[in-house]
């Protein structure tokens, strides 16, 4: 069971931790949650399990009770210190002291990453760069329930032609399917953020699609723009991230499917951003 508000309040006091709020230090204090996070991940003794900012190790402690063998990556010393203190002696956690943005899976070893869940309360600030890491890895976990800040879960989760629509969620859709998470309400946390929450939970495709770093750049500076019609963005990185010739030949398949160079890249669906892919890959000697 996770502490209470009181209690989380009281050992931080006692710890003479003040949250911080740049690394996102909202904690969980809602047992439903906790539980509802491990239910949808359908974690079992002998699973591997990532987690993100471990923080006081509320989530930490309750997949270790299932018997499932945890990679933790927390940034701030103050709270790893306390971990190991608290949790370090429990079979099964391998928690390192560091930064989620350059180990996206927490040290845990490559091999081990397709058949690994992701289990986490994100810190919301670095959300969409730690997601990019995991999604540019060699292997993919096979499930994920994340806490997100609402809006991050909308753009992960918006459909072409609407606003939120944009790289991360191409990237994202293309390698995971999104299952029906839950809103949670500021009251699950110690303290309370100022923004809403979003428990999302995401199944790897059965053929998930991976970007290579080339075309996510391509994928990113179309964005950047996003009131610019393609002919003139792809114009734009053409001869840069994007091979002579490449262009052209994207803008013949759009056509193709419908969409003139005029098209804003927000209209453009998932599969066709995919079919870019072909187009990128540059032959070695150019590269
Ligand atoms: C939202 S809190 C979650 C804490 C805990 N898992 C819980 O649910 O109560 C986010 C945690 O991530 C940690 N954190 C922030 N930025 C980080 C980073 N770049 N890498 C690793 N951990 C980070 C914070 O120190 C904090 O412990």
């Amino acid at each position: 069971m996770p502490l209470s508000y009181t209690a989380t309040r009281d050992l931080l006091a006692q710890l003479g931790h003040n949250p911080k709020r740049f690394l996102g230090q909202n904690f969980l204090v809602d047992g439903n949650i906790v539980r509802k996070s491990l239910e949808l991940a359908q974690v079992a003794s002998g699973d591997r399990v990532v987690e993100v900012g471990p923080g006081l190790g509320t989530l930490t402690r309750a997949l270790l009770a299932t018997g499932a063998e945890v990679w933790a990556v927390e940034k701030d010393r103050r709270l790893c210190e306390h971990l190991r203190e608290t949790l370090g002696a429990l079979p099964g956690l391998h928690l390192m002291e560091g930064d989620a943005v350059e180990h996206p899976l927490a040290g845990l070893p490559e091999e081990l990453a397709a058949t690994a869940k992701i289990v986490a309360n994100l810190p919301y600030a670095i959300s969409t760069p730690w997601m990019v890491g995991v999604l540019s890895g060699l292997a993919l976990p096979k499930r994920a329930v994340l806490m997100l800040q609402l809006e991050a879960a909308e753009r992960y989760a918006a459909q072409p032609g609407t606003k939120a629509f944009g790289a991360v969620s191409i990237f994202l859709q293309s390698a995971y399917e999104i299952a029906p998470g839950h809103r949670v309400a500021g009251t699950c946390f110690y303290p309370r953020p100022d923004v809403d929450s979003y428990l999302l939970h995401l199944v790897r495709r059965e053929r998930p699609f991976v970007f290579s770093t080339e075309t996510q750049a391509v994928i990113r500076a179309c964005f950047q723009q996003r009131r610019k019609q393609l002919g003139s963005l792809l114009r734009g990185v053409s001869g840069g991230p994007l091979p002579q010739n490449a262009a052209a030949n994207w803008l013949d398949e759009l056509a193709a499917a419908g969409f003139s160079p005029k098209t804003r890249p927000e209209a453009v669906p998932i599969s066709l951003w995919q079919k870019l892919e072909a187009h990128c890959i540059r032959p070695l000697e150019t590269r």
